[in-house]
């Protein structure tokens, strides 16, 4: 990620707003950071409104929109960092999936920007085209049409995208790395006079090889950091730490940037519900119909792992595929099967993307739908095949049980072989869940 501290250097010491858990014992270097009690419910008695804790910050028409739809008390992030945010301070926003990030820092956008002005004045940078759609919408919808909200995402026309740039200046940019680089590199427009810029996912995109030295110049080429509010999301700041001392240090933020960080000792949330199955990988594909079968789920995200160069070259077809097919041909239950993956081409993925909302789904997909996917319906998440590391096993297992308020609780069940059998138990440690065995046995008495 980024580069090392040297020793010596001694920024001033940013803040980090750190919720703790009652009865936790912290670490040393936690020692530092100023501790607040935990709330005992994530909406207490009391709480205030999200008006309330917007109030003469956010223009009312905003705070209306949001009410609309069902925004109305802030989950516990929003509660947390809409103060310092919408006061505009430079945040990182670290709390688990599903809380609410996303909103949190849209207010904070529409808190900054200046409605009459027709300049790009928001930026909201994402690592996937799926995930910028999403935000995209959320934005448009708080907007009401009051400003434009423009969608700069991988895939798309850069001849159109231009020309809508001119017809319709936006005040805010949602983009991928990649498109945005383009269209500012061809001057279409200029990220000047940007007062608010958001990385979402900010250690995926900083842990993408194609994508970091892109990043960096988003950060202090493009527009500096003194003239801007920069905010960070992430259910997942590996190191976070170093990662605020490097954000003062490379003035990717102001000196006096907030680690907002939320349920530190607890990242997964806690209505999951987690188990795994022990068989062979020829086993597996059955294993998979006889979970759907008995879980019946209302919707679902089957995980499977990308697909190697070296089996690439082999000929072999993705795994991917290969689970579609048999689910097609095997599952007899009400669910469409979609497929979603890096290597399909956008229209594909814009198609399968678009047939997962409003209806029940079973999307089988690689990692690009772990980041950011906001289906609230997913009831079951399967991994067919292990995730990399904790962390990617957290942003899989987040994509359900993202009802805010809910207690509902929410299954990921995860498939492995014996010798994988440790790796699914250093995750538990990292990530302090428990996970149940499912007995091969109990997997089969639905196919006899
Ligand atoms: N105050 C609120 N009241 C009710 N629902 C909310 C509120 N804030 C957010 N939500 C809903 O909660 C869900 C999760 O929010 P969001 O996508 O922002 O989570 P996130 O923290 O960005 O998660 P991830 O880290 O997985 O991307 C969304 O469906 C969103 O509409």
């Amino acid at each position: 990620m980024a580069a090392a501290v040297p020793s010596g250097y001694a920024p001033p010491l940013p803040t980090t707003i750190f919720n703790s858990t009652p009865g936790t014992r912290f670490a040393p270097f936690t020692l530092r950071l100023r501790l607040r009690p935990r709330r005992a419910a994530a909406v207490p008695a009391a709480a205030a409104t999200l008006r309330e804790v917007c109030a003469g910050r956010v223009p009312d028409h905003v705070l209306q929109r949001a009410e609309e739809v069902g925004y109305v008390v802030p989950t516990e992030v929003q509660e947390q960092s809409l103060p310092l945010l919408l006061s505009g301070q430079d945040c990182i926003l670290h709390a688990q999936t599903g809380s609410g990030k996303t909103l949190a820092y849209l207010l904070s956008v529409f808190s900054a920007i200046d409605f009459g002005r027709s300049s790009v004045q928001a930026l909201v940078v994402v690592p996937t085209r799926e995930l910028g759609i999403q935000v995209t919408k959320v934005a448009r919808i708080l907007a009401a049409k009051a400003c434009t909200v423009m969608a700069l995402l991988d895939g798309g026309m850069l001849k159109r995208q231009k020309s809508w740039v001119k017809a319709e200046p936006p005040a805010i940019i949602v983009a991928t790395v990649p498109s945005l680089c383009q269209m500012v590199e061809r001057r279409a427009f200029t990220l000047q006079s940007v007062r608010v810029l958001v990385i979402d996912e900010v250690d995926f995109i900083f842990g993408s090889s194609k994508q970091v030295s892109s990043l960096r110049k988003i950060l202090t080429s493009y527009s500096a950091a003194s003239s801007r509010q920069t905010i960070f999301a992430s259910a997942s700041i590996p190191q976070h730490n170093r990662f605020l001392h490097d954000c003062v240090q490379h003035k990717w933020t102001k000196s006096d940037v907030v680690h907002v960080h939320v349920n530190p000792v607890q990242p997964m949330p806690a209505h999951l519900c987690h188990k795994y199955v022990i068989c062979t990988k020829k086993e597996r594909l059955h294993v998979l119909l006889s979970l759907l079968e008995r879980d019946a789920p209302k919707s679902a995200i089957i995980f499977v792992a990308e697909q190697s160069e070296r089996s690439k070259k082999a000929g072999n077809p993705p795994s991917t595929a290969v689970v579609v097919e048999f689910l097609r041909s095997s599952y007899k239950g009400s669910l469409d099967v979609l497929l979603l993956e890096e290597d399909m081409n956008f229209n594909a993925r814009a198609a399968s993307f678009s047939e997962v909302k409003g209806k029940g789904f079973m999307l089988v997909s690689t990692d690009i739908a772990s980041r950011g996917f906001d289906l609230p319906q997913t009831s079951h998440i399967y991994n067919f095949d292990l995730p990399k590391t904790a962390t990617d096993y957290l942003h899989r297992a987040g994509r359900t049980g993202r009802e805010p308020f809910s207690r509902l609780e929410c299954g990921v069940t995860t498939l492995i072989t014996e010798d994988e059998h440790f790796v699914l138990q250093r995750f538990q440690n990292e990530l302090k869940f428990y996970c149940e065995e499912l007995p091969l046995e109990s997997m089969f008495t639905f196919n006899s």
